[in-house]
């Protein structure tokens, strides 16, 4: 059963993501893309989905036109976990690469 990060491995995780910011109320880290147009964000979006899939971890996300709001939690450990982590990593990738 995955668990959710303590204070400290949160602290240490989150020194490393620097694009993302910590939502306390939900124990989640959330990140905000603006693109050059809907077809960027779809396209990011689309990368991002299949990750998901394959890791069976999937963000919270909102998509308005060329910008994509993402939260990521872990439901199954009712917070933040190491999960998270790495599919924020992996979308940090992404975007770096585009
Ligand atoms: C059964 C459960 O839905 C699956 O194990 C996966 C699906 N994707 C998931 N995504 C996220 N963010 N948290 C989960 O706990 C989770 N669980």
């Amino acid at each position: 059963m995955i668990e959710a990060l303590n204070e400290v491995e949160r602290a240490e995780a989150l020194d490393g993501l620097d694009e993302w910011d910590y939502d306390e109320a939900r124990d989640a880290i959330t990140r905000t893309i603006v693109f050059a147009d809907f077809v960027e964000a779809f396209g990011f979006m689309t990368q991002v989905a299949l990750i998901a899939e394959r890791a069976n971890h999937h963000p919270e996300w909102k998509n308005i036109w060329n910008r994509v709001e993402i939260l990521l939690t872990t439901h199954d450990a009712g917070g933040l976990s190491p999960r998270d982590i790495e599919l924020a990593e992996a979308i940090d990738a992404i975007v770096d690469d585009d």
